[in-house]
């Protein structure tokens, strides 16, 4: 494996390792999808957390372990081949510390996709990757693309279900329909030294955010790294599970449940022995959905906390913020009044 290229440490955003603990936290919750009780407890940890591991998945080991051990194999390769095979981020494609548009930078190097139709290809990367040798990142990616959202698409039912929403399709249309704007990336952060004369600091592999699509679907090898950020803005640290999946509640299904559901802020710290791999299937809405409160779940009287916007206008506005920035704040109706 290479380790990336001119790593400038002193340019990576750092964070202090011993910010306020939580004594009171219980530890992320588990959900077996295969258990009866799923949809409640999926429900529950929408509300309190935003993020969730889910066990039961049904999505077969061989899949995940054949996907890593393809993109282990894509980084691995040198950096100008990989900027030929993928094209540099922009924002698909293959990028190196550098994150989205705006400045942001961190200790990781990725392949960025746009999938089609929700997990029906990951086009043009892929048709990119194909010609440059990479055939069996591309046929695996398939599969798992496929399954992935069959995994998504059974969750946001459950959810809709759990929360008494009579139309159970009402998240799942969104990210199943033809038009859906998912994407999925694979991220590697190469192991990073512990910094010199910096005693209790860490570096940022993914700095700080929330997702702003509907819902996230995360699988990583067993590296630990991933921290979630809890109401009071204290960190916990997520411990890894290769056969699981963490799931995160992304902005856009905050916004359809009207606040109920949380969109939880997350980052990646660079670890200091072991590389982190992670896949993520990001389950967005079409461009022209407009994004607003299912009103199944509205009580009486309960105006939305956003003015009415489309998943394009979102995502446009999105790609002129910074990682760590509050993206939905300028779509909230009562904010400054
Ligand atoms: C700094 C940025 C990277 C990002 C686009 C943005 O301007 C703000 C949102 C970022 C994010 C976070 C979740 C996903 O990793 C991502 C693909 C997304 O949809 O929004 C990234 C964007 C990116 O890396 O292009
Ligand atoms: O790589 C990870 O574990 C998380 C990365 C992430 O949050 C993202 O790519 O949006
Ligand atoms: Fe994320």
């Amino acid at each position: 494996m290479v380790v990336l290229e001119n790593p400038a440490l002193e340019h990576l955003p750092l964070v202090n390792l011993h910010a306020k603990q939580t004594p009171s936290f219980s530890g992320i919750p588990t959900i077996d999808l295969s258990r009866p009780n799923a949809a409640a407890l999926l429900v529950r940890a929408c509300e309190d957390l935003g993020f969730f591991k889910v066990i039961g998945h049904g999505v077969p080991q061989d899949v995940m372990s054949r996907l890593e051990a393809a993109a282990v194999d894509f980084f691995s390769r040198p950096l100008a081949d990989k900027e030929r095979a993928a094209g540099v981020a922009n924002p698909v494609g293959y990028g190196s510390k550098k994150i989205g548009p705006n400045g942001d930078v961190g200790w990781v190097e990725y392949l960025l996709m746009q999938v089609k139709g929700g997990g029906r290809g990951a086009e043009p990367v892929s048709a990119l990757l194909k010609q440059q040798g990479a055939e069996e990142l591309c046929s695996v990616l398939e599969a798992y693309l496929w399954t992935v959202r069959r995994l998504a698409c059974r969750m946001l039912e459950l959810m809709a279900e759990g929360l008494g929403v009579p139309q159970r399709d009402a998240f799942s249309r969104l990210v199943a329909d033809e038009e859906s704007d998912c994407m999925f990336r694979l991220n590697h952060y190469p192991p990073c030294p512990p910094l010199q004369g910096m005693p209790g600091c860490g570096l940022t592999g993914f700095g700080e955010h929330t997702d702003p699509q509907v819902i996230s679907l995360l699988r990583s090898n067993n590296t630990s790294g991933l921290q979630i950020s809890l109401r009071d803005g204290s960190w916990v640290p997520v411990p890894p599970d290769q056969s699981s999946f963490f799931v995160n509640v992304g902005d856009s299904m905050q916004v359809l449940t009207n606040g109920r559901f949380r969109s939880v802020r997350h980052r990646v710290l660079a670890n200091t022995s072991k590389p982190r791999f992670s896949m993520i299937y990001f389950g967005g809405p079409p461009p022209r959905e407009r994004l607003a409160p299912i009103p199944g779940l509205m009580g009486e009287g309960e105006e939305s906390l956003y003015r009415e916007f489309t998943w394009s206008e979102y995502k446009k506005a999105a790609y002129t913020t910074r990682l760590a920035d509050n993206r939905l704040g300028q779509f909230e109706r009562w904010r400054g009044q």
